[in-house]
């Protein structure tokens, strides 16, 4: 388990994390979402040791984190940093390589790799005659190419298709079955949303709300019920203590002012003879996210 505890950093004066304290989990897909500037790329930096902080701490499972911790971490930085001009089996071997891996190993990762991303048939081509998406594969690639014990990803889904969004997600959640703790960021909320299992959500340097992704939906979610009949349920708006929102012939969505209010109205709906779905209404991450940086 990946933990950080207290984290501030400051630059010039200005402070742009404060009180930085999230877990992630083995084998938890764990999305970082915040706004431009809210501090994502900084806290990773300060996890992979490229940034150093002004106060707190990043522990592996309890212990001070190390050099030798962090080169088992398979960090995709935000600033992409491939050879354009290199092959692209060459240099995710290149990388292998610099993990410890040796020449036989490291091809053998990197070809089941692109493989895995769908680059095969582009592994003699340099990285520059790639499209920006498949660079981005190759960058996904070469992050995990030394079979990290640990993912912290900055953004590996921005640029991709819906169909590469499915095949890095697919790798990704694999790593995590595998017991590996993954941190990514992200702004594409509904691929976290689909993604994840636990949430971080962060603005303006502080850790807004963070846990796992069903708590925060119950935390969050309004109390906003949704009914459908087979026939017109214009009545719900006279029916005492409800307060519909919005209906459109049979659906509705509704507030209740009881439980008893909301329960006599979906007894009158199931009186009807005709009641086709009632439920809680389900809170997508953006409506949590709006919610908790307001
Ligand atoms: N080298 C630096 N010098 C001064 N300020 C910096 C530096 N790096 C980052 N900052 C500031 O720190 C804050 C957090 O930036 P950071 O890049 O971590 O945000 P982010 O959440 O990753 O944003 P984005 O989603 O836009 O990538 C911002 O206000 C940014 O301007």
């Amino acid at each position: 388990m990946l933990e950080l505890t207290g984290i501030t950093k400051a630059y010039g004066g200005r402070r742009v994390l404060d009180d930085i304290t999230f877990t992630v989990g083995d084998g938890r897909m764990t999305g970082f979402v915040g706004g431009n500037g809210a501090g994502k790329t900084t806290t990773m930096r300060i996890i992979l040791g490229v940034l150093a902080s002004d106060g707190g701490a990043v522990t592996l499972n309890g212990t001070p984190i190390t050099a030798a911790d962090r080169r088992r971490i398979g960090y995709m930085p935000e600033e992409r940093g491939l050879y354009p001009k290199m092959k692209v089996l060459e240099q995710i071997v290149y990388f292998g390589r610099l993990h410890g891996w040796n020449a036989e190993g490291a091809r053998r990762n990197a070809v089941e790799l692109l493989e895995r991303l769908g680059l095969e048939e582009r592994m003699d081509d340099t990285l520059e005659s790639l499209s920006l998406g498949n660079q981005q594969r190759a960058q996904i690639a070469t992050s995990l190419v030394h079979r990290p014990e640990l993912l912290v990803l900055d953004e590996p889904f921005s640029g991709l298709d819906p169909i590469a969004v499915q095949t890095v997600q697919q790798v990704l959640a694999d790593a995590a079955a595998d017991g590996a703790p993954v941190l990514f960021s992200s702004h594409q909320l509904d691929i976290v949303e689909r993604l994840c299992d636990d949430l971080v959500i962060i603005a303006g340097g502080t850790i807004r709300a963070a846990g796992s992704r069903d708590a925060l939906q119950t935390e969050f979610g309004g109390a906003v019920y949704e009914i459908e009949v087979g026939g017109d349920i214009g009545w719900l708006r006279e029916q005492a203590g409800i307060h519909v929102l919005d209906f459109d012939g049979g659906r509705a969505r509704f507030e209740a002012d009881t439980d008893a209010a909301r329960g006599a109205a979906v007894a009158r709906a199931a009186a009807g003879g005709d009641l086709l779905r009632f439920g809680r209404e389900h809170t997508t991450l953006a409506q949590i996210f709006t919610e908790v940086i307001r």
